[in-house]
């Protein structure tokens, strides 16, 4: 099975430091909503697996959470492709949640979810909690600059982590080779 799972905020959409509060606020990036549907339809199943401490921090609820992600599940879905299995943390950095990233809990959930190994299995984040996430249960960690992803260039990364410009360089990557 050909399973790629992407980090959310500053990979598939544009990021805040204030959050993404509400469905207006969720913009995505140029290419990433058409790089989705393309991988879909080459036969990727295209997870996420995102923190949404924002959740915990009262800034937003559920509900318009899922608002967004049903907004991101149409979009793509009008370019003839879908998104699988969205998994989210909506708890705050002192909870001592075993899902927040950068430790691997969604990652684990969403190979458990589809029965696939998590061995170099890509996972494409802006954050270098999200490369840790990765490092920690042997998948491979893809950075791009999108996001936050060119300030975590200058950090020190995950041995072995690939750059990508953004997710629809990724996704030429991919269906091409
Ligand atoms: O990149 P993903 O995981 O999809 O989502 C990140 C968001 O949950 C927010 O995560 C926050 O980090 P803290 O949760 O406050 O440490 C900040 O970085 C915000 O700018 C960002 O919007
Ligand atoms: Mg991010
Ligand atoms: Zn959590």
């Amino acid at each position: 099975m050909k399973l790629l799972i992407l980090d959310r905020d500053g990979v598939i959409n544009y990021d805040s430091d204030a959050y993404i509060k509400s469905v207006a606020e969720w913009i995505p990036l140029p290419g990433s909503i058409e790089a989705i549907a393309q991988l879909s339809k080459a036969g990727w199943t295209v997870a996420v697996a995102t923190n949404q401490s924002g959740i915990a921090r009262g800034y937003y609820d559920i509900a318009t959470l899922d608002a967004m992600h049903g907004r991101l599940r149409s979009l793509v879905a009008e370019q003839g492709g879908e998104v699988g299995l969205i998994v989210y943390c909506p708890h705050g950095p002192d909870e001592g949640c075993d899902c927040r990233k950068p430790k691997p809990g969604m990652l684990k959930s969403i190979a458990a979810h589809y029965n696939v190994s998590l061995t170099n299995l890509w996972f494409v984040g802006d954050s270098l909690g999200d490369l840790e996430a990765a490092k920690a249960v042997d998948s491979q960690p893809v950075l791009v600059k999108t996001g936050k992803g060119e300030k975590t260039l200058g950090k020190t990364l995950p041995v072995g982590t690939l750059i990508f410009d953004d997710l629809a360089a990724i996704a030429a990557e991919l269906i091409h080779n």
